[in-house]
């Protein structure tokens, strides 16, 4: 397959945040006398949008309690707008995909469950370094991954067939959003789930380390690389 462009998903992809969203919330949670999560527990709270990470880190019987979820939802986003960055890096090895990406003629862009605002202040701050061709988060009018809709709208923006898009993802929530919109799902082991939920819900890729993505788009890519 010659690829022409590469979806990725942030958090958890390209951007390690778990320590901001985890500290951010269990601030909120603690401040308003709610039990708090280790860090580890955040890894399957975190990536279906930051209003079920906030339904889901509540106690089962306060889950539905639709005006205890919006004030505290209100809350989260207040803090987070400070707390974004504290700890928010890029992975190591993401700086040298997005360089060679550079070199080529693959396109990239940015889909993430995450709110449109927060997805394009981490981008435009954290990875200012490179220009994507698509930048997009989780806004009214569009469903939460897994639905497709982002990820069509995407390729569509980019004039690209799905077919010809490699999704690179850390979460079920990512292989299934990549098969549902027939692009070629690859599965990140750097992200915030394990090799076993990636290869249940369909990642067709594994790959360790950025640099093995380097591996895969050049050795199906040739003619679109400059020399
Ligand atoms: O749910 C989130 O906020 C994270 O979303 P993402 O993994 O799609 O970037």
């Amino acid at each position: 397959m010659n690829f022409k462009a590469v979806i990725f998903d942030l958090d958890g992809t390209l951007l390690d945040s778990l320590k901001d969203l985890a500290d951010t919330l269990n601030y909120v949670l603690g401040d308003n006398g709610y039990p708090t999560h280790d860090i580890d527990q955040f890894r399957y709270l975190v990536g279906y949008g930051m209003n079920e990470l906030v339904r889901r880190a509540l106690p089962p019987d306060l889950q539905n309690q639709r005006e205890l979820l919006e004030r505290l939802m209100q809350e989260m986003l207040a803090r987070y707008a400070v707390t974004w960055k504290n700890n928010t890096r890029p992975y190591p090895g993401i700086d040298e995909l997005l360089d060679w990406l550079d070199t080529t003629s693959i396109k990239k862009g940015v889909l993430s469950n995450k709110s449109d605002k927060f997805t394009k202040l981490c981008v435009e701050t954290l990875l200012s370094r490179w220009k994507f061709d698509c930048v997009t988060g989780h806004h009214p009018g569009i469903n939460h991954k897994p639905d497709p809709q982002g990820a069509l709208l995407m390729a569509k923006e980019m004039k690209i067939d799905p077919a010809e898009i490699l999704y690179v993802g850390d979460s079920n929530v990512d292989m299934l959003t990549a098969n549902a919109a027939g692009m070629l799902p690859l599965g990140v082991l750097w992200g915030f789930r394990t090799k076993e939920e990636l290869l249940e819900s369909g990642a067709k890729l594994l790959v360790e380390k950025p640099q093995a993505i380097i591996s895969i788009l050049s050795a199906n890519n040739t003619q679109s690389i400059t020399p």
